[in-house]
């Protein structure tokens, strides 16, 4: 991009690299982390749980296929993971303004305008990334003309930001399944709007418990676990029934923490659309898609609940589940959007549960 702003990255560690304004013209402090994904940034940039994080894309050309104009499905959007971008700043290698695609409506950097996001190209986004694995994933700042200082999104309760303010129902299928929304994708409601689900979603601190319903479902989220308290006391009271339970990603984090174990902060996470996992027990292994920074640990486990996949990379938990009761959770994300759908099979699984918990009763 010809004439473009200069703007530069600073970590927390002191590192400051040139590079070179797209999208808004501003400054924005965040956590920095990276994705290895190759694809995907209108997926990734809309999901709730990249609130408060500055994006380093590995991938070294981005924008080359544009943005997406808006299309509605049961008044959700039918191609981006939320109504709005919820990174705090974008960096990458190459910019691409051009773009082509046959469903592209606006460029990248336009598309970070109109959210006020700062975008910076032009920065060695492998050495960037080198860096934060070696160090860990830091605090950072995009600087235009005003500085900014650093802050830590992961003390704030991001989910209370990102979830939504009232109740709504979607669908009328027969199982009625309550989504507690601590900034879901919408390609989970996708999911369960393609089977045969009634579906109640509600905010992260709703006591759902008073709700009638068939089957529960705790959404991905942005931020620390642990401070999602409201949820977590009213999954306890969940776990004491039968009702089956289905966690993804912060859900799953939230049901460990429910179940008494604990979670830990990951020195830099896993973001990207290639993670290998391993079904415990077996030696069957799937490609997933993910994007977390904590994870549970597996040692806090109490004597009720197992592992349920382990990451082939780095043997970190990525699921647990309970030894006799329905309540299992991925790390991962099997509703994709973006990365691998092989493991969308799992909300068949949540829904077959759910089934069979309603014939038992
Ligand atoms: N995608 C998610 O739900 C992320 C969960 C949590 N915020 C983490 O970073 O680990």
């Amino acid at each position: 991009m010809e004439n473009a702003k200069s703007v530069k990255l600073v970590l927390e560690d002191g590192t400051e690299i040139q590079g070179q304004s797209f999208g808004a013209f501003t400054s924005a402090a965040g956590e920095v982390v990276f994705s290895t994904a190759m694809t995907g940034y209108p997926e990734n940039l809309t999901d709730p749980s990249f609130a408060g994080q500055i994006l380093v894309l590995t991938y070294p050309m981005v924008g080359n296929y544009g943005v997406p104009g808006e299309e509605l499905y049961e008044s959700i959007s039918k191609i981006f993971e939320s109504d709005k971008i919820h990174i705090a700043g974008l960096v990458v290698n190459y910019y691409s303004e051009e773009h082509s695609h046959w469903n592209a409506a606006k460029s990248l950097g336009d598309w970070l305008a109109e959210y006020n996001i700062p975008g910076i190209f032009g920065v060695d986004t492998r050495m960037l990334t080198k860096k934060l694995r070696e160090k860990g994933a830091m605090l950072g700042k995009i600087v235009a003309e005003q500085d900014v200082p650093l802050h830590d999104p992961n003390l704030e309760n991001l989910v209370a930001q990102v979830s939504p303010q009232g109740v709504q129902h979607y669908g009328s299928g027969q199982h009625k399944i309550v989504l507690v929304d601590c900034g879901t994708k919408t390609n989970i409601i996708r999911c369960f709007l393609e089977r045969d689900v009634e579906l109640i979603r509600v905010p992260w601190d709703y006591d759902f418990t008073q709700l009638d319903y068939d089957g529960l479902f705790l959404s991905n989220g942005p931020g620390d676990p642990k401070i999602c308290t409201a949820t977590i006391g009213h999954l306890q009271t969940a776990l004491t029934q039968d009702k089956p339970i289905f966690g993804i990603c912060l859900g799953s984090q939230l049901m460990g923490l429910a179940a008494g174990g604990d979670t830990f902060k990951l020195k830099y996470g896993h973001r990207s659309h290639n993670q290998p996992v391993k079904l415990t027990g077996t030696q069957r292994s799937y490609i997933t898609s993910q994007n977390h920074g904590f994870a549970v640990d597996t040692a806090t486990l109490p004597a009720e609940w197992d592992m349920l996949f382990e990451n082939l990379n780095d043997g970190t938990c990525e699921g647990i589940k309970h030894k006799t009761k329905p309540f299992f959770s991925t790390q991962f994300h099997p509703e994709a959007a973006g990365g691998p759908q092989d493991t969308e099979f799992l909300f068949d699984d949540f829904l077959k549960a759910v089934a069979e918990y309603k014939k038992g009763k």
